[in-house]
């Protein structure tokens, strides 16, 4: 099989260090699929790059055919089929993600632009720097030749925390519970729902809300929580999550490249197309499915009133976000 080329920024960084083995083990693009990984990161990484570079080939895979380290964005971005776009800032303890929007998003100014130029036109791209949704939005936009379809921002890490969550509430694995959805920003503002979650506990399978009888805590504690959690995990390690932003990336890119399995549905940021009444030009979280490397925002959930304020406020975020994007990268 032709080995694939798979972009990794930030690659010196923490979420790095966990991503690049996954992908290089095949846990994303298939057992059988061999890649040769592009790592970049700013010049004063580069010795570190080097070390892990050194890690990645006395790991001994068979998947990697070849490895190029780089801090040039013409040699990051060359021909590449399939991007995971981490290197950026992490926020620290009592910040909030778009806190980072000034710093970082004339970062994905730029590799938007990179994209554009070097990249192979079916480039599949995922952003996971913050703040996640407004720098995809950015990156899109200085990527014209690169279909917006194609560039999508990680929620899945919320995604998998709402279903662990429910999982140790309901005393299963996570695996039992399915089609939580993720809506709207990568934000203390996001709307984690389980309204359409199934679970399937050893009598069979039942909707959550059934399952959980208790509704003040579905709209309350586990929304509240599910917000917070990366807040929670800075607090105990005093860096962000990383191993757990690893293994989200790794599944959004899997879903992206293999599709969702079948009946169920994920959360990903995606260009609005104003379904569900959310304006167009926004990076949006949306429950979706994928099939052939594209993905299709699933219909016809009933929103109620709760769900629509909850939805309000998220889309005033991200409108807010883009606007201030845009005057950052104005500059
Ligand atoms: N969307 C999500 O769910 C999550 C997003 N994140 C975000 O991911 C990003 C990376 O986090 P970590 O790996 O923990 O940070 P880190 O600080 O450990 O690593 C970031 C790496 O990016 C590099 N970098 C900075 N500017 C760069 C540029 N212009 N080009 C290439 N590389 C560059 C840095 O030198 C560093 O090696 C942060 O913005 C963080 O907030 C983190 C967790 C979850
Ligand atoms: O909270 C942060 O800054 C890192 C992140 O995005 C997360 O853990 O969800």
């Amino acid at each position: 099989m032709e080995p694939i080329r798979v972009l990794i920024t930030g690659a010196a960084g923490q979420i790095a260090y966990s991503l690049i083995l996954q992908v290089a083990k095949g846990d994303v693009f298939g057992s059988s699929q061999p890649v040769i990984l592009h790592l970049l990161d700013i010049t004063p990484m580069m010795g570190v790059l080097e070390g892990v570079v050194m890690e990645i080939e006395d790991c001994a895979l068979p998947l990697v055919k070849s490895v190029v380290s780089t801090d040039d964005l013409e040699t990051a971005f060359k021909d590449i089929d399939a991007a995971f776009l981490v290197g950026s800032m992490p926020r620290k303890q009592g910040m909030e993600r778009k806190d980072l929007l000034s710093g970082n998003v004339k970062i994905f100014k730029t590799q938007g632009d990179a994209l554009n130029k070097y990249a192979k036109k079916s480039v599949k791209v995922l952003i996971v720097g913050n703040p996640a949704n407004t720098n995809a939005f950015i990156c899109a936009k200085y990527a014209p030749s690169i279909p917006k379809e194609s560039i999508t921002a990680m929620t899945r890490l919320d995604h998998n925390r709402a279903r662990a969550n429910i999982a140790k509430r309901l005393s299963v694995t996570a695996d039992k519970v399915k089609n939580v959805i993720i809506w709207g920003n990568h934000s203390s503002t996001q709307f984690p729902d389980i309204k359409s979650a199934i679970v399937n506990l050893p009598q069979g399978s039942t909707s959550v809300y059934n399952a959980i009888k208790d509704e003040n805590w579905i709209k309350t504690d586990f929304i509240k929580t599910i917000q917070a959690r990366g807040a929670a995990v800075i607090n105990a390690r005093k860096m962000s999550s990383a191993m757990s932003a690893a293994k989200a990336a790794a599944d959004h890119m899997k879903d992206i490249w293999c599709g969702t399995p079948f009946g169920e549905y994920t959360s990903m940021g995606v260009m609005s197309d104003g379904s569900y009444g959310i304006p167009k030009d926004i990076v949006f979280s949306f429950p979706v499915t994928t099939q052939n490397k594209t993905w299709k925002i699933v219909q016809n959930l009933e929103i109620n009133d709760f769900m629509r304020s909850m939805l309000d406020v998220t889309t005033k975020e991200l409108v807010e976000e883009r606007e201030e994007a845009l005057v950052v990268c104005k500059d």
